[in-house]
């Protein structure tokens, strides 16, 4: 089975992973050194200025609880008393690293007139500091006022700086002045400025290390980082559904744009058919019907002839319906040929077929009638027993501008019907609007 990979989903793990982490971290115990307890370091010891341990000067009242007692009865050049705890196992040149601890909490009994009791720690840097020369260690202190450790204290090792004394003393370069505690050979506390006469007691009960087994820092960055990083695969992912999903709708345009097309075309074709006499190849009745609606809304006006092919039953009854329709189709292509391209032009119904010149006046269609009818009488079609006799008559109307078509058609018909009673082969044209008779022409 596929696992779900929602973003809902997606999105409820990576907040319980956070909240889980967050937790994690709160709940972590923090990394601790006792260095009071037995056992963790080389020390500690009795400090002296003079550099006599456990003498009369400074001694252990009770060494187990790391109690003290220094008196000097006289001023001496070096007067000096603490205790040190010392970092380095066999090899004084390696120490502890310290710089992974943030918090040293002290809980001390002073008893005295002393100023400040001094925590300090100091720093093998195998750069400068030689074995020989225990001052050479880096040193850092901070000064503590005896009513500042009436109670437990809680430092920070950040508050621990390297003193002007021992900058001064060994004048090295100012990047080996800077505290780090990296490789801490020895942590000390100490009172630092006595005076002869005076009596000072101190106890250290508790001196611990503490800091965090993973930073927290990192781990916040970890996490935003994550986040971050998720929030990216999630907008790309999206940004890459997006594109597969405009590409595929971009080809469904393309397709339906094509299949438009492609329909217009075959819209286009039908409306072709469907107004195209298919034994002519001229427009058919719809067609004309279509055409002359056109004309009429623009209203120029226009001149109609019907033409009818004369005793076409007889040529149909003579040489057969196919020759029929070849003459059909001649009569078609002689008049079609004899048109004027803005002249309208097709097959009004079996041997019968309508021209409309729009703005064209009657006279002159009526003179194109007659031009027609001798094109058509010349036209040479022969059948099985020798040349078809071809007539066509001619019925010429005028519709002026703003006027009715179909009347103007009834009218055509008349002249027509009048040019057939006349004998056929020839045009009569309609003057009803002028006159009530149609009038021969030619
Ligand atoms: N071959 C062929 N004949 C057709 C077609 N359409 C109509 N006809 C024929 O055309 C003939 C028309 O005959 P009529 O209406 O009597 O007219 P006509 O014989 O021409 O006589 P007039 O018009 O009075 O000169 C009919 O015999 C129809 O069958 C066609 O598409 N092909």
């Amino acid at each position: 089975m596929k696992p779900n990979l929602s973003y809902p989903s997606l999105l409820t793990a990576g907040i319980a992973l956070t909240l889980a982490t967050l937790a994690g971290l709160e709940l972590l115990p923090a990394r601790t050194l006792d260095l009071k307890a037995p056992g963790v370091a080389n020390g500690p010891y009795l400090v002296t200025a003079d550099g006599k341990q456990d003498g009369h000067n400074v001694r252990w009242l009770d060494e187990k609880r790391l109690h003290l007692r220094c008196h000097y009865p006289e001023a001496k050049p070096f007067m000096g008393c603490g205790l040190t705890f010392v970092l380095t196992h066999q090899d004084p040149t390696r120490g502890m690293d310290l710089s992974r601890y943030d918090k040293l909490n002290l809980e001390l009994v002073y008893k005295g007139n002393a100023p400040s009791v001094r925590l300090a720690a100091r720093n093998f840097d195998p750069r400068f500091a030689k074995v020989e020369d225990a001052n050479s260690a880096r040193f850092h202190s901070v000064n503590l006022r005896p009513r500042d450790i009436t109670k437990p204290v809680a430092l920070e090792l950040s508050e621990l700086t390297v003193p002007e004394w021992w900058i001064h003393q060994y004048n090295l370069d100012r990047a080996y002045n800077r505290p780090s505690l990296e490789n801490a050979s020895a942590v000390s506390i100490d009172i630092p400025y006595l005076e002869a006469g005076q009596t000072h007691e101190l106890e250290v009960r508790r001196l611990t290390l503490e800091g965090q087994w993973i930073s927290h820092d990192r781990v916040y960055l970890g996490i935003l980082c994550s986040w971050l990083l998720g929030a990216s695969l999630v907008v790309l992912r999206g940004w890459g559904q997006l594109r597969v999903s405009h590409r595929r709708q971009q080809r469904e345009i393309d397709a339906l744009t094509l299949r438009t097309r492609q329909l217009r075309i075959e819209q286009e074709q039908l409306r072709r058919l469907a107004t195209i006499d298919e034994l002519t190849g001229v427009l058919n009745r719809r067609g004309l019907e279509q055409a002359l609606d056109d004309l009429e809304e623009q209203a120029h006006g226009m001149t109609l002839v019907l033409v009818d092919i004369d005793h076409f039953k007889r040529i149909n009854d003579r040489f057969g319906h196919d020759r029929g329709d070849e003459v059909l189709r001649r009569v078609a292509a002689v008049v079609a040929g004899n048109l004027r391209a803005s002249d309208i032009f097709g097959r009004w119904g079996g041997e019968e077929f309508l021209i409309a010149c729009r703005g064209t006046r009657i006279r002159d269609a009526a003179r194109l009638a007659e031009k027609l009818r001798e094109r058509i009488e010349r036209s040479e079609i022969t059948g099985p027993v020798g040349r078809i006799e071809l007539t066509a008559s001619f019925g010429v109307a005028l519709a002026p501008p703003g006027g009715s078509t179909a009347d103007a058609l009834k009218r055509a018909d008349a002249a027509l019907y009048a040019a057939k009673d006349a004998g056929r082969n020839r045009v009569e044209m309609d003057t009803s609007l002028q006159s009530d008779s149609p009038t021969t022409v030619g």
